[in-house]
């Protein structure tokens, strides 16, 4: 069995893609200051994701879509500063990637904030702004499934990819986004099955959140593994229940998922 321990250097691109050529799980918090970042270095989680999910879990909006740069760019310099060994992702807002020339300038931003790589959400059509950024050396986690800044769009936080249709509309996404030079991606609200098909397809480690327990790594959001959410999503679990103090819930969710035990079926859409 795993116990986490701290991480001894640097997580990089590189460390990921080897941890999913040899079978083992990483683990990936999205949190948004400079303690909770101290807390995942030394709880050993590999990667953490300043999320734009910040709108709603500390600032107080109903979706992610009033996220500015301003703000993202605020949470990575914190998150930076508490963490030197995980690898950092930042988001980008609510359409300031709309465009290659648009996703350059931001992405340049949240790079020289202390990320390490930035994700957007999209499929296909994200295919050229991939290749873009990250010929110009900045990596790029992508982000399928439920995508939360198209949320009016998918009229909301609805499970996706469960027809035949839709699901080979994700793999195929996937697979644009993979050739295009992607280096992660976020699979998120969709069957097991799904999630399972596209993480053998795909040369990217990826990473579930309500995606069943066969991708490469998964991430939730530390509000729920807190307990601090007033309507938590079904995929999500207050592992602090159990734990009983903050630093046990974090190292409880780092060996359920590298044991395999977390997401267990409560947790999956099918
Ligand atoms: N605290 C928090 N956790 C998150 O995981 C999260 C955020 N906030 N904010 C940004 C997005 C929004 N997310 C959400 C929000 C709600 C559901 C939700 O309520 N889903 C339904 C499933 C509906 C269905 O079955 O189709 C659920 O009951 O879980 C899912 C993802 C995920 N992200
Ligand atoms: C839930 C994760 C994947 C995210 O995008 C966020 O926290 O904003
Ligand atoms: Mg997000």
């Amino acid at each position: 069995m795993y116990a986490p321990t701290e991480l001894e250097k640097p997580v990089t691109v590189q460390t990921l893609r080897k941890m999913k050529a040899d079978g083992e799980k990483f683990i990936t918090v999205a949190l948004y200051d400079a303690p909770m970042a101290a807390m995942a270095q030394r709880t050993g989680v590999e990667a953490v994701l300043v999320g734009d999910s910040l709108g709603m879990t500390v600032l107080g909006y109903d979706s992610t879509i009033p996220v500015t740069m301003e703000q993202m760019i605020y949470h990575v310099e914190a998150v930076a500063r508490g963490n030197k060994k995980s690898l950092i992702m930042g988001d980008m807002p609510f359409m300031t990637y709309a465009t290659p020339e648009q996703a350059l300038t931001n992405a340049t931003r949240i790079m020289q904030a202390g990320a390490h790589m930035v994700k957007i959400e999209g499929g296909a059509w994200l295919a050229e702004t991939v290749k873009i950024l990250t010929d110009r050396g900045i990596p790029v986690c992508a982000h399928l499934g439920l995508t939360p800044q198209s949320v009016h769009k998918l009229g909301g936080y609805r499970v996706q990819g469960r027809d035949e249709g839709s699901a080979g509309e994700i793999l195929d996404d996937a697979a644009q986004l993979d050739q295009a030079g992607a280096d992660l991606l976020v699979l998120e609200c969709v069957p097991a099955s799904l999630a399972r098909r596209i993480t053998d397809s795909v040369s990217m480690p990826t990473i579930g959140i309500g995606a069943g327990r066969d991708t490469d790594a998964q991430v939730l959001v530390i509000n729920d593994i807190l307990g601090l959410t007033e309507q938590p999503p079904k995929f999500s679990k207050n592992f602090l229940q159990e734990a009983g103090n903050i630093p046990g819930a974090l190292r409880k969710y780092a060996e359920d998922v590298k044991n395999g035990v977390f997401p267990d079926d409560e947790h999956t859409f099918r």
